[in-house]
């Protein structure tokens, strides 16, 4: 007996010999490549609770409450310089608006950074593995399936567009009344993305969505409100069952697996030939590539979460700006007046070079979404911001967060210039699109949707200055922040338009 407990007292005394002398060889290992590549500590945010990092925590919630995210989050950049590292709910945080540091995560050490850990365990039950929430093996295969059949739709043909832009038509006074754009701009883009991701529309803007749709639509937002909760959990939500939100995910794979299970009934039936000029249906597109239907569903879902609302955003903020900066609007008006009455084509919208740096300026100042994270899979380095000069390279240990801020970023007065919070389309006459511009990431992971988005949302801007002669503010408040995974104005869009 006596002889039993030694050798069990033995044995956990090796195992926690062997676990202490392992973490002194990771702490050494950690010490030397940091002190062999010259790192040195990023600024630390003072904190009153430095282990936990609740404080952070705390103030991070309030400053979103208030709808002052952003400028909180900028105070910090400013007391602490383009880098700076902190505790937050027990994890270790670097913020940085170094457009280095953001090339080398994005594109030149890509393979040390993910976002997995931080997405899938959250939204899975959900959405599942796709392109939106994966990364290595799995993520590459997901993009090479879904890339092409973006890119392919930024072509596609343009008169469905002027059929849902008719039925926006339909609801804005035409005599100069006020009305809040934004929602029905969004109701558009539901319809928009839900025809070209599941080959039909809900038909929002229309008011004719049926029991299904209408059950459909209220489940994604209980299924969007259900993810948040679960970000906002960890690990602890485990210990938090959601009913809502487990039905909200039946009702959401429910409807969509009905239409892929139409879709291979019509292939069987013999009805769904390739012809040339069928409707390009990203779900019909992967049911050409792989008979997994689950697959079909989480990368149709994935995609649907990564668009969101993108387009009725940038909309609605072009809107928003251009109502306030009348200069611009005639600018942009005298273009849109060069090519004449008739409905523009793909090449025509392409060739309005105006039309573009606006977008770009939108998008520039009011970026979607307005943060983007990594966690590091690995021990790595980021090039730059430690030291007292905030110009040593930073050893980041495996596990620790990255997060860049684009709204920030963007409004850097050194990489923009003084003017940088003023709304100036022709400053893109001359500025390229490097690492300091994030509206749609970079490198290997940069967003799919981007050319196709683009013609939307340009098709949409120039149709509404071909219809109205006037587009005026109605309303005195600046913007407000309102963030989800996007970030649209909490004021909405007020704005008159005469014909
Ligand atoms: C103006 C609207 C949009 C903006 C500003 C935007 C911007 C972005 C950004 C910043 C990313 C993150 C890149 C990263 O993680 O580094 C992203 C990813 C993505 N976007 Fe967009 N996006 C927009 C619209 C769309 C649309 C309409 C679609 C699809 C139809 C789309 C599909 C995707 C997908 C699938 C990803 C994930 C790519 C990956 O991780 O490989 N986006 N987008």
């Amino acid at each position: 007996m006596e002889y039993k407990l030694i050798s069990i007292w033995n044995t956990f005394g090796a195992l926690a010999a062997i676990i202490v002398i392992n973490s002194l060889i990771q702490r050494w290992r950690t010490f030397t490549v940091a002190r062999s590549r010259g790192c040195k500590p990023a600024p630390r945010h003072r904190q009153r609770d430095p282990f936990f990092g609740l404080d952070f925590f705390v103030q991070s919630m309030k400053a979103s409450l208030g709808r002052r995210r952003m400028e909180w989050t900028r105070s910090l950049f400013l007391k602490h310089g383009r880098t700076f590292q902190v505790t937050n709910f027990g994890k270790e945080f670097i913020f940085t608006i170094e457009p280095t540091n953001v090339q080398s995560v994005m594109a030149l050490d890509f393979e040390s950074w993910g976002l997995e850990p931080l997405r899938l365990p959250a939204v899975d039950p959900y959405i599942g593995p796709g392109v939106f929430t994966t990364d290595g093996r799995f993520w590459s295969h997901a993009r090479a399936q879904v890339k092409p059949i973006l890119s392919k739709g930024e072509f596609s043909d343009l008169s469905r567009l002027e059929h849902h832009f008719q039925n926006l038509l339909h609801l804005v006074p035409r005599d100069g009344s006020p009305i809040d754009v934004q929602p029905l701009l969004e109701q558009m883009g539901t319809d928009v993305v839900s025809e070209f991701l599941l080959g039909e529309s809900i038909g929002l803007l229309t008011e004719n969505s049926s029991v299904d749709q209408k059950e459909f639509m209220s489940a994604l937002s209980d299924a969007d409100a259900g993810c948040g909760k679960r970000f906002l959990l960890g690990k602890l939500r485990v210990f938090f069952p959601d009913k809502k939100f487990d039905k909200a995910c039946e009702v959401v794979h429910s409807y969509v697996d009905q239409k892929i299970d139409a879709y291979f009934k019509s292939v069987a039936d013999g009805k769904n030939t390739a012809d040339e000029n069928e409707r390009l249906v990203l779900l019909n597109e992967l049911a050409k590539q792989t008979d997994d239907r689950k697959l079909i569903r989480s990368q149709v879902l994935n995609v649907l979460q990564a668009a969101e609302d993108g387009a009725s955003i940038v909309i609605s903020n072009t809107l928003f700006f251009l109502s306030r900066n009348p200069k611009v609007l005639e600018t942009l008006r005298e273009e849109v007046a060069s090519i004449g009455g008739q409905t523009p084509t793909y090449d025509v919208l392409k060739s309005m070079k105006y039309l573009r740096r606006v977008i770009n300026e939108s998008l520039r100042l009011l970026p979607l979404p307005p943060n983007n994270s990594r966690v590091a899979l690995k021990d790595t380095v980021l090039p730059t911001g430690g030291g007292s000069d905030g110009k040593a390279p930073i050893f980041v240990k495996k596990g620790m967060m990255y997060i860049t801020n684009s709204y920030i970023l963007h409004r850097d007065e050194d990489l923009w210039g003084t003017d940088a919070d003023e709304f100036k389309p022709e400053r893109w006459e001359t500025q390229r699109q490097g690492w300091h511009y994030q509206a749609f990431g970079g490198g290997p992971r940069t967003c799919p949707g981007q050319g196709l988005v683009l013609t939307q949302i340009s098709y949409v801007l120039v149709r509404l200055l071909q219809e109205f002669k006037t587009i005026e503010s109605r309303d005195e408040r600046p913007w407000l922040e309102k963030i989800k995974l996007t970030m649209c104005n909490g004021n909405g869009v007020v704005l008159g338009f005469v014909s």
